[in-house]
């Protein structure tokens, strides 16, 4: 067993779902090494050595990959959002396909000749593809200041720049960063609890054009607060005219969940829309919706592709958000049940619908378990299901392999947990047909899978 402060001689093997370079040392023990790329090799000083893997750090280079770039942003390395800006972007897809590959095999039990994987499917954009940007807040050398957090821990970085996210919500970052001092609101300390500005989230519709902002606060505010808040809302929306939806979002909760269950709206309609294909969608503040609106569009059409136009039969869709998938499922003409539990993003599916004259599909508000466990189930041809990084649960899983359906499409954001939940259903008598990854999210070591399944028996 190596020890921790020796210094060994690596050569990375590939990359871990955190983006960090993974080797082996000669007596067995997997090294993580942060910047790493796979066939390079590099004296590593181990910093840290546990029973079961090391951390290291790269002392000096000694064979550098060919794929390797320089990354665009200042903050790559500190910052805990991107991981593989310094990887070519045809690497970065080959390494989502290992990371898929290697949840599949260890974690999931399959064997390399069970998975059918396909290419993953690059992203329209690589920079400026977020629609979506959320930052914490703290107190910086005693000045409230807008950040991201350093990697693994809750340091925050005073970034004024991202440029992952759309340009406009770069602009308005800057904003924050000048303003948020010069008012009386303070920011959260998560030791003490006390303060009280958490998180400010940004959203731009990137094709609607349609922005908001977000404050996530500890406490409802004062009258005299929520004027002062009202009056910044005002004068910022007149510098940008299309951000003109505002709300306050009350989170009294410790622990890391950045949106609290109660808003306000501030300014403006407490919602905004985006526009994917011929769809229009409205979306609540603290809603999900997809980041990368382009790759989105791409997704979602597969999915209806993979379904065929021709063919008939129920579709059950669950964790369906505010719908935007739902209405890709429903264009096939199949009828649609489509199941959501957070209320805004439920309210927001029905409204949607309507809005869309999108007529064949019925909405269940509530737990994707709570609907199973509704007594007998109509039969469904198809179920769709896109869980939270999570996964599906146990409950949800049974009881869709007791509907038995004849083919089962999984989307995931997470590469571990859906390697987990497509095991208990091949053991159920499904057969994966293919499984296709999608880079939603360049520059960073997470993967969006599309896998489908087909009943055996
Ligand atoms: C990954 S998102 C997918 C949303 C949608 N398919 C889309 O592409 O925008 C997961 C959704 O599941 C919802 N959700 C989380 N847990 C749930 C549960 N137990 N039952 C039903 N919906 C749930 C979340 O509110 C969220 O809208």
């Amino acid at each position: 067993m190596p020890l921790q402060g020796e210094t060994r001689l690596l050569r990375a093997r590939g990359v871990n779902s955190e983006g960090d370079g993974l080797c082996d040392c000669d007596d067995g023990l997997v090294v993580f090494v942060p910047m790493m790329l796979p066939g390079e090799e590099a004296l590593v000083r181990l910093v840290k050595v546990k029973r079961s893997y090391g951390i290291g750090k790269v002392l000096e280079s000694k064979a550098v990959s060919p794929e390797r770039v320089t990354p665009f942003c200042p903050w790559f390395g500190k910052c805990g959002g991107c991981r593989l800006q310094h990887g070519s972007y045809s690497l970065q897809l080959e390494i989502k396909e290992g990371l898929l590959l290697d949840a599949m095999m260890r974690l999931g039990g399959f064997l390399r000749e069970n998975i059918p994987l396909r290419p993953c499917v690059p992203s329209p954009r690589q920079r400026h593809y977020r629609n979506k940007a959320s930052f914490p807040i703290q107190s910086f050398r005693g000045v409230v200041t807008p950040g991201f957090f350093q990697r693994d821990s809750h340091h925050l970085i005073p970034v004024d720049r991202c440029p992952l996210i759309d340009p406009s919500l770069e602009e308005l970052m800057k904003v924050f960063r000048e303003t948020l001092p010069t008012l009386s609101l303070r920011a959260y300390d998560e030791r003490s609890q006390r303060g009280s500005l958490r998180h400010v989230l940004l959203r731009k519709g990137s094709h609607s054009g349609q922005g908001a902002v977000l404050l996530v606060l500890k406490e409802r505010p004062s009258s005299a607060l929520f004027d002062e808040l009202r009056v910044f809302a005002r004068k910022t929306r007149a510098r940008f005219p299309l951000f003109s939806s505002w709300a306050i979002n009350i989170h009294p909760d410790p622990g890391n969940v950045i949106i609290g269950s109660r808003t306000l709206p501030l300014s403006g309609a407490p919602y905004i829309e985006e526009r994917l294909g011929k769809y229009v969608f409205r979306m609540d503040l603290t809603a999900f919706f997809q980041v990368n609106s382009s790759q989105a569009e791409n997704l979602y059409e597969s999915v209806k592709a993979s379904l065929g136009q021709e063919e008939k039969g129920d579709i059950l869709e669950l964790y369906s958000g505010v719908g935007s998938l739902t209405a890709y499922l429903a264009s096939t003409g199949r009828r649609v049940t489509a199941v959501e539990s957070w209320e805004p993003s439920s309210r927001s599916l029905e409204h949607n619908m309507k809005s869309n004259a999108v007529k064949n599909v019925s909405v269940f508000r509530g737990r994707a378990e709570d609907y199973c466990s509704t007594g007998v189930l109509p039969p469904f041809r198809t179920v769709v299901l896109d869980p939270p990084r999570s996964g599906s649960t146990p409950e949800v899983i049974a009881a869709i392999s007791r509907l038995s359906p004849l083919e089962i499409l999984y989307i995931s954001c997470n590469p571990a947990t859906l390697a987990r939940d497509l095991r208990s259903f091949v053991d159920t008598g499904y057969r994966l047909i293919s499984l296709t990854p999608f880079d939603l999210f360049p520059q960073t070591a997470h993967v969006e899978t599309l896998a489908i399944l087909k009943r055996t028996r």
